[in-house]
This record gives C-alpha cells, sequence and structure tokens, in this order.
C-alpha cells in the first residue's frame, strides 16, 4: 500500500534535509502512528505520499503507483484512493454537515441518487446523523473533525491521512476521534495518523514509526524495521 525505497528530500529553496533515507513498508489494512517532533519530517513525508512534494531520491509506491514516473493528469487518480483529515477541520461554512460530506461526492461526479443514499450512511457511522442540518460553527471541535473524517470517508479510499487529527480538541474528544478512526480501519480502510501526542498513541497499541531528524529512528513493527 505505501511502500518507501530509500527516500530523501531535499528542499531546493533552502537546502533543508527533510527526509534522509527513509525506507519503509505499510500494508494495506495496518493503523500506524507516525510520531515526532516538530520539524522532524512528518509532514514532508505526508506531502510526498500526495504528491504534493517529490523525492530528491529514491523512490515511493503508493496503491501500486510510483510516484515518480506517474504523470501529472493521473495526480487526481491518485488522491482519489486517500481521504484526507486536517487538523483545522477545512469545512465549508457556509454549508450545513450534510451538504459539506455531500459536496465531496460531488466533486467526483457522483449521482445524486447515490449522494442521498451515501451521506446518511457515512453521517450515521460517525454519530452526527442528528447534525446534519447543522452549520460547522455550531458545532464542537470533536464534531466539526467528524465531519471532516465523514468528508475523507464518503468516496470509499483504500487509504485515510489525519494530519495531527486531534490538535484541535480537547483530550476526550482526541480518544474518541482515534477510537472511530480505529472502528474505520477495522472495515478495511488503511489509517495513517500523524500526531505529538505520545500519550493518545500509547493508549491505543498500534504501529508507532517514530521520525527524527529527518529518520525513521524506531519502528514498534520490529519485522519491518530498516536499519539505517
Ligand atoms: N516547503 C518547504 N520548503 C523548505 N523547507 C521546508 C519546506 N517544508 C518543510 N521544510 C523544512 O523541512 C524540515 C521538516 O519539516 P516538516 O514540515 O516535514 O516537519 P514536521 O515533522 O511535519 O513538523 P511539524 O510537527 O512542526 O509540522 C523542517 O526543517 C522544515 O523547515
Amino acid at each position: 500500500m505505501i511502500k518507501f525505497n530509500n527516500v530523501s528530500k531535499v528542499y531546493d529553496s533552502n537546502g533543508v534535509h527533510a527526509l534522509d533515507n527513509v525506507s519503509l513498508n505499510i500494508e494495506k489494512g495496518e493503523f500506524v502512528f507516525i510520531v515526532g517532533s516538530s520539524g522532524a519530517g512528518k509532514s514532508t513525508f505526508l506531502k510526498l505520499i500526495m504528491r504534493e512534494e517529490m523525492p530528491t531520491s529514491g523512490s515511493i509506491i503508493i496503491n501500486d503507483m510510483h510516484l515518480e514516473t506517474l504523470p501529472r493528469r493521473k495526480v487526481p487518480y491518485l488522491r482519489r484512493t486517500m481521504g484526507i483529515v486536517f487538523q483545522d477541520f477545512r469545512l465549508i461554512s457556509k454549508m450545513t454537515v450534510y451538504e459539506n460530506v455531500a459536496f465531496a461526492m460531488r466533486c467526483v461526479g457522483k449521482r445524486n441518487d447515490s449522494i442521498k443514499k451515501r451521506v446518511p450512511y457515512i453521517l450515521e457511522l460517525v454519530g452526527l446523523a442528528d447534525k446534519a442540518n447543522d452549520h460547522p460553527s455550531e458545532l464542537s471541535g470533536g464534531e466539526q473533525q467528524r465531519v471532516s473524517l465523514a468528508r475523507a470517508l464518503v468516496n470509499n479510499p483504500a487509504l485515510i491521512i489525519a494530519d495531527e487529527p486531534t490538535g484541535n480538541i480537547d483530550p476526550e474528544m482526541s480518544y474518541e476521534i482515534i477510537e472511530l478512526l480505529s472502528e474505520i480501519n477495522k472495515r478495511g480502510t488503511t489509517v495513517l495518523v500523524v500526531t505529538h501526542e505520545h500519550e493518545l498513541v500509547k493508549s491505543f497499541g498500534k504501529r508507532v514509526i517514530t521520525i527524527d531528524d529527518g529518520r525513521v529512528v524506531s519502528d514498534s513493527d520490529d519485522n519491518r524495521f530498516v536499519a539505517i
């Protein structure tokens, strides 16, 4: 599902070595936390997966696509295999909860009849069926993050990428969001969560990959740990 082979990333503008010879494998159906301090290279890692950035060297395979050679016109197809959850939710304030989620389906050309069936199902899954007609400003942070998760899930991606999904919500709600991601993972979706929150990570007992100064310095899944 995600395969990095000796991937390095140096930003041209300032010469920063954001990732240094990273090799790892994440299989279909896994739940993985990516942890590391500020500036460690976590966002760079995600940007490479989404092909927002290209590696300086090494190879990346995502959902069977070789990113170095993937033509630009196929990048939207790559991104449709992923659902992305951001720290700051990125909901459309003028739209209701229902419309925010439906919009993600409209963007990929889904028809009204499938939208009408799918959106209520997904809102039920994230526990927001009774908030469908509310606007984001009427919701708590945790609820807004669940809308964002519903939007990421609605097109049935193979992979969910959550970038600091609990950064703007309180600890109890944070736990609930990770629980929900864990439930979604049990239904077969691969989940990748970037976070600073070590306590939260510990309580879930999932695979944890630690990045420090651009390198993978530990991987709780020893079998796949690649020594550098
Ligand atoms: N677009 C860019 N251009 C130049 N340098 C960058 C760029 N993006 C990140 N960097 C640098 O690369 C290094 C890794 O940054 P990155 O954003 O990947 O870290 P991070 O682990 O996500 O940090 P944080 O937790 O603070 O978001 C940092 O030194 C950063 O300044």
